[in-house]
């Protein structure tokens, strides 16, 4: 559903990817990990189209996107929760949401969405800015899923979130994922969520993969050697 060739992006002269492959099958949850500055971000806003790809190629379902600007790719089926969520805190839940309805044409938000965070549905006429941090996580989520993606890019999505609430966000992205069928990419610091939710987990060390394993046979101490300052 999305693979990435000899991918590097730079900002300026100073090169923060240098050369990443990889895929993520149709229905897989993969998890890239890494300390902080290691390059999670630049990548996924790099696949949003927010910075530049100086090489190499992303495709999504065979089409590659690497030229295209950021709502185009939407429309091609890419979606981003980006870090810190990011929601319109001024406008309503339901507006909110709305705002990702601009690519499916569609006016009303579909059911399915408010069936997958029901506390949406209970506060969809109260300000984004006053949900928990959770809740706007949540929010962030529902309105990515608006635009009916094939794959959904999540940023650290649970910093700052108690760890109950990561809990049950890992159990509703592998639901998302059963029922969609969509791919899910999720870029993480805390192991225990990424062993929750991925069936796969890469390790990005400055700027480089250096470690790509299913979930059934990660080694979990040396996945934690590469998290450890
Ligand atoms: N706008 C920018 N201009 C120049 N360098 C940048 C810019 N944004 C990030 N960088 C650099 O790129 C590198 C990777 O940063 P990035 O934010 O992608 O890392 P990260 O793994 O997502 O870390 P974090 O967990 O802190 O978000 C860092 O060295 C950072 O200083």
């Amino acid at each position: 559903m999305l693979q990435i060739d000899h991918y590097h992006v730079a900002y300026g002269q100073s090169e923060v990817l240098h050369g990443l492959d990889f895929t993520v099958a149709p229905g897989e949850i993969v998890a890239i990990m890494g300390r902080n500055g290691m390059g999670k971000t630049t990548l996924m806003k790099s696949l949003m189209g927010i910075v530049p790809t100086s090489q190499g190629s992303a495709q999504v379902d065979g089409i590659d996107v690497t030229a295209l600007k950021s709502f185009e790719r939407v429309s091609r089926g890419i979606a981003y929760v980006p870090q810190g969520r990011m929601i319109f805190p001024t406008m309503t839940v339901q507006e909110n949401i709305e705002t990702g309805l601009t690519t499916s044409g569609s006016t009303k938000v579909p059911d399915g969405i408010y069936e997958l965070f029901p506390v949406l549905l209970d506060m969809k006429s109260r300000r984004g800015g006053n949900l928990s941090g959770g809740q706007q996580q949540q929010l962030a989520i529902a309105r990515a899923l608006a635009t009916n993606p094939k794959v959904l890019l999540l940023d650290e999505p649970t910093e700052g979130i108690q760890p109950s609430i990561i809990r049950e966000m890992a159990r509703v992205l592998k639901r998302i994922r059963d029922e969609r069928g969509l791919s899910i990419i999720v870029s993480e610091q805390v192991l225990s969520f990424a062993l929750d939710v991925a069936d796969r987990i890469l390790v990005l060390e400055n700027g480089r993969l250096v470690h790509d394993e299913p979930r059934s046979s990660v080694d979990e101490a040396k996945v934690a050697g590469f998290l450890s300052v």
